[in-house]
């Protein structure tokens, strides 16, 4: 893989060489002044820039630097700028910051935690990158409206491609809120039943005794209240699919008519004698364990079967790797255009936060999350407060807020790390081809965080 490209700009020889040194891991390339940088920004479209904000003719002041700052950004919106400050700059620092600026790093000078620093924006950069690609190709791809990065979750999206065109039938099981009907209306659009009709119900919202006629349908005058003659849901997806979300929680009575018309594809009317031959494709879908359920004689053993023809399933959103990140920001494009808020970006912090929390409520969690953070916020940064995230319960039930970023950054980069060698097998090349660095990069970071 050939080294990523990075615009070092800065007047002073001697940090330049210390610049190279330490970032050797980059296709360095140096400026030593604000039309230098823009010709070699121009040429070589670096991704990663440092700069020093004193630069000639303004070396003392950061007049010069800001220029450039928002020369670049105007250029190459997405190019990530790394501010290298000294002690005395923070005003400046923090301009630069709200001008657009990724982060800061402040003089003299530690190699081991810029090349984190640029690391992480490398690899910023990349999820936003794909983000973009993705919603470039949303419109033409039926598996549209789903994001992911993560191996496991791509690995089930290509098995609704393939079974999508079989009449098999396909049982999703994923936690709350983790894409499972999204996943059904996926098939549906791939499966040659598409341009008829695709039917949901939530077993679990219907009270058990309304059920079977929302189902089935029933006649006029099969009980009180049945004013006309009303077909049910899965009469009404004739020809096309229907999505039976929850099924975990349907009744045993309920399971055994579903089991007939499984069998014999043929339903009867609550009230009714006449049996009426229905064609669909039957997709269903629980968060609970059905296996266990079946063991503990809640849920037919024979049903099961049936529905389980295809089963696939779903991981939470907290082992997707980098699917976090990638979602919010999909989100907040999203939301950013339905309420009229363009140019919201995320605080480093927020991200972070983002990134290490375990969204146990999946990504409806994160969606409402994204939606309140971007109506809520002040300014043209979402921060971590915005998020609205529960804090973590520190030892002795203390609850505090950790807003070392440094310390977070570790963290989550650990953590994706060990996701990464886990689900590679060990394999380097894979994992650190799945973390979009390179193999050298790889080895450096289990060496700083004492991986063998
Ligand atoms: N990978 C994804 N990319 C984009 N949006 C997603 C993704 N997964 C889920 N969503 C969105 O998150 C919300 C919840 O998804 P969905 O309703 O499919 O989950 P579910 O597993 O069926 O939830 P429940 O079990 O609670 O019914 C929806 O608004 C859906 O569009």
């Amino acid at each position: 893989m050939p080294k990523r490209k990075l615009l070092v700009v800065e007047d002073d020889a001697g940090l330049q060489k210390q610049l190279r040194w330490s970032l050797d891991a980059y296709d360095v390339l140096v400026a030593g002044d604000r039309e230098t940088a823009l010709a070699l920004l121009r040429r070589h479209q670096p991704p990663l820039v440092t700069m020093d904000l004193g630069l000639p003719p303004d070396a003392e002041g950061a007049s010069e630097g800001l220029a450039l700052l928002q020369q670049i950004l105007a250029i190459a919106p997405d190019t990530k700028v790394v501010i290298l400050s000294g002690n005395k700059d923070r005003g400046n620092v923090l301009r630069a910051i709200a001008m657009g600026a990724y982060d800061f790093h402040q003089k003299p000078l530690d190699a081991d935690l810029l090349r984190l620093v640029m690391e992480r924006a490398c690899f910023l950069r990349q999820v936003q990158q794909e983000n973009g690609r993705m919603l470039q190709t949303q419109a033409d791809s039926p598996l549209a409206g789903i994001i992911s990065r993560d191996p496991g979750m791509l690995k089930v999206c290509r098995s609704v491609e393939k079974v999508a065109a079989s009449s098999a039938t396909v049982l999703l099981l994923g936690a709350s809120g983790s894409g499972k009907e999204l996943l059904a209306r996926g098939l549906h659009r791939l499966s040659g039943r598409h341009d008829k009709r695709f039917v949901a119900i939530n077993c679990a919202a219907i009270p058990e005794n309304l059920l079977e006629s929302e189902l089935f349908g029933y006649e006029k005058g099969a009980f009180t209240g049945a004013a006309r003659q009303t077909p049910g849901k899965i009469e009404l997806a004739h020809g096309g699919t229907f999505f039976l979300d929850e099924i975990g929680d349907m009744a045993m009575a309920l399971q055994a008519k579903l089991l007939r018309f499984l069998q014999e594809r043929v339903i009867e009317r609550v009230g009714g004698r006449s049996e009426i031959a229905v064609d669909v494709r039957i997709v269903c879908a629980t968060h609970r364990n059905l296996k266990a359920l079946v063991d503990g004689g809640g849920f037919r053993e024979d049903l099961y079967y049936r529905l389980s023809e295809i089963v696939l399933l779903i991981p939470p959103l907290r082992d997707r790797i980098g699917d976090s990140v990638l979602l919010a920001q999909h989100f907040r494009h999203r939301f950013c255009a339905s309420e009229g808020r363009s140019g919201l970006h995320f605080s480093q912090e927020a991200l972070a936060a983002i990134e290490a929390y375990g969204w146990p409520g999946n990504v409806r969690e994160m969606e409402n999350c994204i939606k309140r953070a971007v109506i809520m916020c002040n300014g043209s940064q979402i921060m971590v407060a915005d998020l609205g995230l529960p804090l973590e319960p520190e030892e002795g039930g203390r609850v505090e807020e950790r807003i070392d970023l440094r310390e977070a950054r570790e963290a989550a980069e650990y953590r994706v790390m060990v996701k990464a060698l886990a689900r590679s097998g060990g394999n380097i090349a894979r994992a650190a081809e799945m973390l979009g660095i390179s193999r050298p990069t790889l080895y450096d970071l289990m060496n700083h965080h004492g991986i063998k």
